[in-house]
């Protein structure tokens, strides 16, 4: 029988069994720059990720209007904050540019759009999934505009209680999605983790595979995301944290992705399939450091090494 809470993301499908789907969170850590977005795409197929995703925004739905004329520093000098929010969006252009660039190097990619005019610009392209962050987690036009695509749907779930969650997996149906456990702090401190919401959501919707969206600083925490089952990880990765951006510090730089990726491919290998059994490569040991058979014959356990413990 076919697991129900699997979903296909492109060529690749993501859910419990399947290798966890790792995507490269570049967000807006681009700073507007399309040399920096190829060298994070390098960076994240390189260390083995499954996708790299963006942030597409129309500035002027997502930014509030008296929000606009505020004029602040920034590494292109003072300007206002709607003319900065346009300086780090890519247009149509530089995203069939990132597009060609992730055919080419073997990697995915796909976007959080902000609003329902971001929707429609990242259908132009053949995306695997669309990303809901938190954020939006509440906008039920953009979650019915994101619906009708037929796309996998990514659901972030910080910033959120259970009844705004429950209202949007209603809004969204469960079918079609995959949810994340997140929390929205920027770097987000290890105590208000709550890794453990990641079983919480399991049970919740059994019928929905459950992810982690990181926020904190070091590995550790997504390791052990990985292990309490999450079957999608997403994490913000940087060239450099001290670049300029809100996103940069609590983000990733290539070395640390490597090890990253690395060690989710070693849990994944590790967590096995939960039957007991005795390896073969047990036996050895077994023979030199058992002094009592007890109730099973030693013979009896060699013939059935690496079946599950029947005898
Ligand atoms: C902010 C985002 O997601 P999350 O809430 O998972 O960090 C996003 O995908 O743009």
């Amino acid at each position: 029988m076919s697991d129900s809470r699997i979903r296909t993301l492109g060529n690749r499908e993501a859910g419990p069994g399947r290798p966890v789907y790792v995507t490269g969170e570049i967000g807006i850590n681009h700073n507007g720059d399309l040399d920096n977005a190829f060298r994070l795409i390098d960076a994240a197929a390189d260390a083995g990720c499954d996708a790299v995703k963006f942030q597409k925004r129309t500035p002027e739905i997502c930014t509030p209007r008296d929000q606009w004329d505020i004029e602040r520093d920034t590494p292109w000098g003072r300007m206002t904050y709607i003319d900065y929010r346009h300086r780090v969006e890519f247009g149509e252009d530089e995203y069939r540019q990132i597009d060609a660039h992730c055919k080419e190097k073997g990697i995915a990619w796909f976007a959080s759009p902000w609003d329902t005019e971001a929707v429609a610009f990242l259908e132009k392209f053949d995306v695997p999934a669309h990303k809901v962050a938190s954020a939006s987690l509440t906008d039920d036009e953009l979650l019915r505009e994101l619906r009708a695509t037929g796309r996998t749907i990514i659901l972030s779930t910080g910033m959120s209680t259970p009844k705004q969650i429950r209202h949007a997996v209603e809004v969204l149906g469960s079918d079609n999605i995959l949810l994340c456990h997140a929390t929205s702090t920027y770097p987000a401190k290890a105590e208000e983790l709550n890794l453990r919401v990641i079983n919480t959501l399991q049970q919740e919707y059994p019928n929905v595979p459950i992810g982690y969206s990181g926020h904190e600083t070091g590995l550790q925490t997504t390791l052990a995301a990985v292990a309490l089952g999450a079957v999608f990880v997403e994490r913000h990765i940087t060239l450099d944290r001290a670049m300029w951006g809100s996103d940069q510090a609590a983000s990733v730089e290539p070395q640390g992705l490597q090890r990253l990726v690395r060690d989710i491919r070693t849990i994944e290998d590790s967590l096995g399939d939960g039957v007991k059994k005795v390896y073969e490569s047990e036996l050895g040991p077994m023979k030199k450091l058992r002094r009592v058979a007890g109730v099973v014959a030693e013979a009896e356990i060699a013939t059935a090494a690496g079946e599950p413990v029947s005898v």
